[in-house]
């Protein structure tokens, strides 16, 4: 599903009005109606509340104005909405005071804030609603709220009653997600056409709740040529990136996988990442493993081949491993280097070398990509597709900057790093997001916090790798991988809970998760629309 800006969803109302004659008032009206129906849900679906009051906190913009349609359509519903109206009525422009002088007309109760004291007042009729309408900032936002709209929404935060936003929820930038002073948090949030990047992204994700992309009549040739800033992948999105298995299918159809992960201390890395590639549906695995470690691997994973390489006093690869790596990686669809290798400065030489030289497609993490960070232009020189996934730290070391401005940034950070580095780059981290050369952004949905947990980007390698092995674009792995690597852990997490959630759970629920996606059953989205 397309994810958009404000300024290109301002662009969008401009081309259906404008280009396409369709009445402002008329997308209006459709986006109040939508927002008056996902009420009449929340309402239904509470048989026990009998209240009919819904309290409409409305601004002087647009969204306000939704907020007067919204109005409209619940007196009509048989509910009795009060409009709080923060804003002075001599400042409602446009569409918005057209609808505000018919909600007038219609007698509907309005009461005008105009400081903290009115809003105490406020406060008094909003305890017993059944239902709070946030329609006072939309997309048309800019900079810190303050004053009066700030005080309102947190009056609003304060009472216990449940939420709907209108377009996104008050507060948050539309642009980034980031909570500009105060925010709304909303049960529910009806947004029109497409939904905002700040709704997708962290903090504003957590604040938009349940969101509800509502159609308001934007005609479809628009939505069909907007060039989103980013897509959130969805689930039928996903599965349409697994060819079905031919019922003739033998080990080689699906691709011979080679990993080089391990070190002392860090078996456990390599035993997950390889075990996720088996799980992924790989045809064959084969890790490459330090000597001395290679009975423990053999010990420690069934499925999954070994191939026992010449190693350092530290028992990490030695950079003599380096012609029998190569070699071996020449007979295979694709590699995955990094879980669990250790930073000292031979293997770190051994990393360097093997990346320049594969010979196939590869995912690089963890301190494959730490051995990279002092000499980035390797990546950029490959002649072979790779796909590297970082977590905000190890993205910091890449682009010479510290974790928390990736974090300020993600968005900026990922484009960056696939531009800089000419490769595929999926920075991990809640809404892990993928970028690729040719300019594209995805965000992914699935994943909770109990993954952030050690191995679980291991796991993520492993899965990556076995979907590059079976013929994926860059792209498609990396965005297949984390969508599905998210779902088991989803799945574990419901199961199992967040707290105890380890990442060898990840491989337990890995066939659950392939099968929810074979079937195409369950709804994993975050989003309706
Ligand atoms: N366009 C269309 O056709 C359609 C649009 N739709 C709806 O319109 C919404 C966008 O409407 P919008 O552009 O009027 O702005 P909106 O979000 O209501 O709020 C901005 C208002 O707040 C003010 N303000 C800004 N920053 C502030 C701050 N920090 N602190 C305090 N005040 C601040 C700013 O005032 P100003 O500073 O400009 O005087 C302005 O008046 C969109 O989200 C959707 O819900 C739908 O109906 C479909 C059709
Ligand atoms: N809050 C979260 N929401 C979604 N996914 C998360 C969250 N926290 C962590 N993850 C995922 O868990 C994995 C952690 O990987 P990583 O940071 O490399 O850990 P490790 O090195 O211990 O394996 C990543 O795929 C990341 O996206
Ligand atoms: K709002």
């Amino acid at each position: 599903m397309k994810v958009v800006s404000p300024s290109t969803m301002r662009e969008l109302d401009r081309k259906a009005i404008e280009d396409m004659n369709v009445p402002g008032i008329v997308l209006m009206e459709n986006a109040g109606r939508e927002v008056a129906l996902a009420v009449k849900r929340l309402w239904d679906e509470d048989p026990l509340k009998k209240k009919r009051k819904v309290v409409l906190f409305c601004g002087k913009g647009n969204n306000g104005g939704d907020g007067f349609v919204a109005a409209r359509h619940l007196a009509n519903m048989g509910f009795e909405p009060i409009i709080f109206l923060v804003a002075e009525p001599e400042a409602i422009k446009g569409d918005a005071a057209i609808n505000y002088h018919i909600i007038l007309n219609m007698d509907i109760s309005v009461i005008i804030i105009e400081s903290g004291e009115d809003l105490d007042k406020a406060r008094e009729h909003c305890g017993d609603a059944a239902a709070i309408v946030d329609a006072l900032f939309g997309t048309g936002l800019r900079g810190e709220v303050q004053g009066t709209g700030r005080q309102a929404i947190e009056l609003i935060n304060s009472l216990d009653v449940p939420v709907v936003a209108v377009d996104i929820p008050s507060g948050i930038s539309g642009e980034t997600g980031k909570v500009l002073g105060a925010a709304v948090r909303a049960r529910e949030t009806v947004t029109m056409a497409l939904p905002k990047m700040g709704m997708v992204l962290y903090p504003g994700a957590a604040y938009a709740g349940k969101i509800i992309v509502a159609d308001i009549g934007m005609p479809s040739s628009i939505l069909k040529s907007v060039k989103a800033e980013a897509e959130l992948l969805e689930k039928d999105q996903v599965a349409g990136l697994f060819k079905p298995y031919p019922p003739d299918a033998h080990k080689g159809t699906f691709g011979r996988v080679f990993i080089l992960a391990g070190s002392a201390g860090m078996t456990g890395a390599a035993a997950l990442c390889s075990l996720a590639a088996a799980r992924s549906g790989a045809g064959l695995v084969t890790l490459g493993t330090p000597e001395s470690l290679n009975d423990i691997m053999e010990a420690k994973i069934t499925e999954v081949m070994t191939l026992a390489l010449p190693e350092t006093p530290q028992r990490s690869f030695s950079i003599k491993a380096l012609g029998k790596a190569l070699e071996f990686s020449s007979q295979c669809d694709a590699a995955a280097i990094g879980p669990g290798l250790s930073r000292q400065d031979e293997t770190r030489d051994f990393i360097r070398q093997f990346v320049a030289a594969c010979p196939v497609p590869m995912v690089i993490d963890a301190d494959g990509l730490n051995a990279l960070a002092e000499k980035p232009e390797i990546l950029a020189g490959l002649k072979v597709p790779a796909i590297i996934t970082p977590h905000p730290g190890e993205m910091a070391r890449l682009l010479s900057t510290d974790a928390g401005a990736v974090q300020e940034d993600r968005v900026g950070a990922v484009r960056e790093a696939t531009k800089r580095f000419k490769c595929t780059a999926l920075l991990k981290g809640a809404r892990t997001m993928i970028a690729a050369p040719e300019g594209s952004l995805w965000i992914n949905p699935t994943g909770n916090p109990g993954m952030a947990t050690g191995g679980s980007g291991d796991v993520l390698t492993g899965i990556i790798a076995a979907f590059l092995a079976r013929g994926m674009e860059p792209w498609e792995a990396a965005a297949a991988g984390a969508y599905i690597h998210g779902l088991a852990g989803d799945l574990a997490a419901a199961a199992k809970g967040e707290i105890s959630l380890i990442a060898s759970d990840l491989l337990d629920f890995l066939p659950e998760a392939f099968s929810k996606f074979e079937a195409r059953s369950s709804n994993t989205q975050p989003i309706d629309g």
